[in-house]
Formats: structure tokens, C-alpha cells, sequence
């Protein structure tokens, strides 16, 4: 189907802000600009008092855990993971990982995120259900504790998470190996996960040197850092790795990154909630290593709303590195859309862009934060909220329009997400 944005404010790849037309047929960007008479579109919105923007890339998140928000807080990772949350995932069925997934998908769909990328498990297909259902674009792996009984068992589920759903919905559905850390699964464990991995093509998602208590648990038990012994394992050989958090990083770790083309998903407002510290993302961007944004889940963030993960890593770093352009705001964005395409591997989402897919994001620019409008990128990045994202574009298909939500029942999804959360937290 052609469809027409007309009369609005579109964020370019460049960093300017023209008033234009975004042309879209079936499910790519087919031109930005002068509408040619032989375009006939078959659905018009007008983008008047409109920013377009590339729906956000959430590089790394925990959907389901949605359930859990507001459950444990005020915690360093490793008591957090070990007294509340792993107790509390116990308890989860899978239908719980479901309705926390479309919990999740409505919040997504409402500021604005059009891919996400995922770890989580058991039931990982459910997951890949409730994607479909809500028409986002997902990055799915099976999170996989090696140090588990059953550790050998989820890198089959993985394989099978893989066979089932890389490539499907039309393309939307990717899947990526997903062990969790270097302390919850040992070398030989990870030469098993990148063996499997290998075998059929996958990338993988992972999480690395989050806090100083992994790289010293590490040092003690291997005399070494996670990322060094972590290479040797192989994991690192395959397709691709996309590393969630990347806090604390030296010099070796900079090499590692940069010889194995690791991209990093940076989640500032977990990193500040678990008092894990501040990545180096100035130095990361500088290095052109591939840096985006992630909320990480409900339980350390406490939402799913990138722009203010945007928001988050533009304000971090400045006041962290004394430097008012330590994260500018146009780079901010760019990490919250372009990068997070290249983090997760998908290299034709995150730019409007002709031949891009239509993954779109439009935010109502009526009402105070928007007003004067001297610069659009600065009043989203440092002025608005997710409040202002009224229109979702998914593949060329609109998931919510004029805030009216076409793929969820919003009501249901609270509904059975509250019941499903007190069968666990209560
Ligand atoms: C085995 S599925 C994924 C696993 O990861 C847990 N998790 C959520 N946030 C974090 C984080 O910041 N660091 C490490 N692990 C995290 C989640 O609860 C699942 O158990
Ligand atoms: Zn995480």
C-alpha cells in the first residue's frame, strides 16, 4: 500500500529539520520530498505540527519483565538479581511472559519505539507472539544461565527460537543467541553457546562488565577481565555481538571491542539506578564503535520510554565528563535510532532515509515544551516527553494513529498484566 505523510517536520540523517512530505510504499521509505503526480497514495496523514523522527531502537531490553516494575528497587545488581528477581521470574508461567511482553509492546507502541531487543526466557516464543500481535520489530534471544542444571536445554531452545522465528512476520522477527553474563556462564559453556551460534548464523546479545563486582569476581576466579577470557571462548567470532552496558572498560577491553566490531547497547538510566557506574560512551563514539540506547527492563529503569534514555544519555555524560558536548543532543538521538539499527544488526532501519524501512515515530508538537520552536531537535531531546508521540509506523503498517491504537486492546493488556503480576509478586 502507498501511504503519504504530508506537511511535516522530518528529522533527517543529516540533522536538519525541513517541512516535507515522506512518501511510503508497502513497507519502505520510496522518497522525502516534492510528491510526484503519479504517486498516488492510499492513505494520507497530515504531519502538520508534526515531528517525524526513526521510530527509537531500544538495544536492549527485558520485555516480559514488565511484571516486575516497581517490585524491587533501591538495590545493587547482584542483591536485586539474587534476593528479588530471580526468586520472583521463578514463579512465572507462560502466560505471564506474554501479557508482561504486550505490557510491554503498549508501552513501546506509546513512545514511540518501533524495534526493540530482547532477553528473556523461558517461553521466549511467546515473546515472539506478542510481537507479532502488537506489529513491532523484535530482536529475540533466549537468555541463557550457563551455571544453571539445565543450561545445555536453553541453548537448544535458543536453536529452536532461531529456526522458528529468525526472519518471520514478514522479516520483523530476528533472533540472536542470548547468554546472560560472564558470571552466570563459564568458558566452556560459552564455547558450547558460540558453537551453537555459529552453526546457524546468529549474533549474539549479551551482557558485559556491568558493574566493578563483575570484573573483580572475574580477576579473583580467572585472573583475568570478562572480555579477555570471554574472546578465548570464540564467542566473539561469529556473526556479531551486540554487549549491553560496557560500564567499566580499559584499554584492553577497547581493543577487544574494536578488533571483533562489538556494538554496544548503553542503558544510562539502569546504569544510574543499580549504582552500576557511567560507560565511557564519549570515548566509545569517538573510537567508532558502535554505541546505542537501551532502557534495560522495567525493574532497573522503571519504563521502556527511549526518549528518555535520550534525554538521559545526552544530560550523563556532559555533567560526568565536565564537557557540555560530550553527548550532543543530534548524537543522543542518532544512538536512540540509526545506531540502535546497527547494534541490532538491522542496517535499513533508524534513518528517513529513501529505501529505509518505514519504521516512523510521529510526536504532536502542540503545547508548551514545543513552543518556540527554534530548533526541533533540541525541543525533543531536552524539552518534550514520550506524552507527544501520537502516530507509530511499523513496516509501512500504522500501529497507533492520532493516539488510537490499531493492534492493542489496551485495556485487556492492563487488565490480565495486573492479574498476572500479583499471581507473582503477591
Ligand atoms: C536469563 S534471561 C535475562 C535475565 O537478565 C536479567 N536481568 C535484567 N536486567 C539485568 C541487568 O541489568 N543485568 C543482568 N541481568 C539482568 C533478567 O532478570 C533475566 O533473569
Ligand atoms: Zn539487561
Amino acid at each position: 500500500m502507498k501511504m503519504l505523510i504530508k506537511n511535516v517536520t522530518a528529522v533527517l540523517p543529516d540533522g536538519s529539520t525541513p517541512v516535507t512530505n515522506i512518501m511510503i510504499d508497502k513497507n519502505k521509505i520510496a522518497g522525502i520530498g516534492e510528491v510526484p503526480e503519479d504517486f498516488r497514495p492510499a492513505k494520507v496523514i497530515d504531519g502538520t505540527n508534526h515531528l517525524a523522527i526513526p521510530g527509537f531502537v531500544n538495544a536492549h531490553t527485558h520485555a516480559s519483565m514488565t511484571l516486575l516494575r516497581s517490585y524491587a528497587d533501591d538495590m545493587a545488581l547482584m542483591d536485586w538479581l539474587n534476593k528479588e528477581i530471580w526468586p520472583a521470574e521463578a514463579k512465572m508461567n507462560d502466560e505471564d511472559i506474554y501479557w508482561g511482553a504486550m505490557l510491554a509492546m503498549l508501552e513501546m507502541v506509546r513512545t514511540g519505539t518501533t524495534t526493540y531487543a530482547d532477553m528473556y526466557g523461558p517461553w521466549m516464543e511467546r515473546v515472539a507472539e506478542a510481537t507479532i500481535d502488537a506489529g513491532l520489530r523484535g530482536v529475540l534471544s533466549r537468555g541463557i544461565i550457563g551455571v544453571a542444571p539445565d543450561g545445555e536445554q536453553k541453548i537448544q531452545e535458543n536453536a529452536d527460537l532461531f529456526r522458528q522465528f529468525n526472519g518471520a512476520a514478514d522479516g520483523r522477527l530476528k533472533v540472536m543467541f542470548g547468554p546472560h553474563a560472564p558470571y552466570t556462564c563459564p568458558p566452556k559453556f560459552l564455547e558450547k553457546v558460540a558453537a551453537a551460534a555459529q552453526d546457524l548464523g546468529a549474533e549474539i546479545h549479551i551482557h558485559m562488565h556491568e558493574t566493578m563486582d563483575e570484573i573483580n569476581g572475574s580477576l579473583k576466579e580467572y585472573g583475568e577481565r570478562p572480555f579477555t577470557w570471554v574472546e578465548k571462548t570464540g564467542l566473539f567470532d561469529g556473526k556479531g555481538t551486540l554487549a549491553a552496558h560496557c560500564v567499566h572498560l580499559d584499554d584492553s577491553d577497547f581493543a577487544i571491542l574494536k578488533k571483533h566490531n562489538i556494538r554496544v547497547a548503553h542503558n544510562p538510566g539502569s546504569n544510574m539506578k543499580l549504582a552500576s557506574g557511567v560507560a565511557p560512551v564519549p570515548r566509545l563514539l569517538q573510537e567508532g564503535i558502535v554505541t546505542a540506547l537501551g532502557t534495560d527492563g522495567t525493574s532497573s529503569n522503571n519504563n521502556l520510554d527511549m526518549l528518555e534514555e535520550v534525554n538521559l544519555a545526552a544530560m550523563l555524560h556532559k555533567v560526568n565528563e565536565a564537557d557540555p558536548l560530550a553527548v550532543p543532543a543530534f548524537t543522543a538521538l542518532q544512538m536512540g535510532t540509526e545506531f540502535g539499527g546497527k547494534a541490532v544488526g538491522i542496517e535499513d532501519i533508524g534513518r528517513l532515509e529513501k529505501g529505509y524501512k518505514a519504521d516512523i515515530t510521529l510526536l504532536n508538537m502542540q503545547g508548551p515544551a514545543w513552543c518556540p520552536r527554534n530548533n526541533p531537535v533540541s525541543l525533543l531531546v531536552y524539552s518534550a516527553n514520550a506524552s507527544s508521540v501520537d502516530t507509530v509506523i511499523v513496516d509501512g503498517n500504522v500501529l497507533m494513529e492520532k493516539n488510537e491504537l490499531k493492534t492493542l486492546d489496551e485495556e485487556r493488556i492492563l487488565f490480565e498484566a495486573q492479574r498476572c503480576a500479583d499471581r507473582i509478586t503477591k
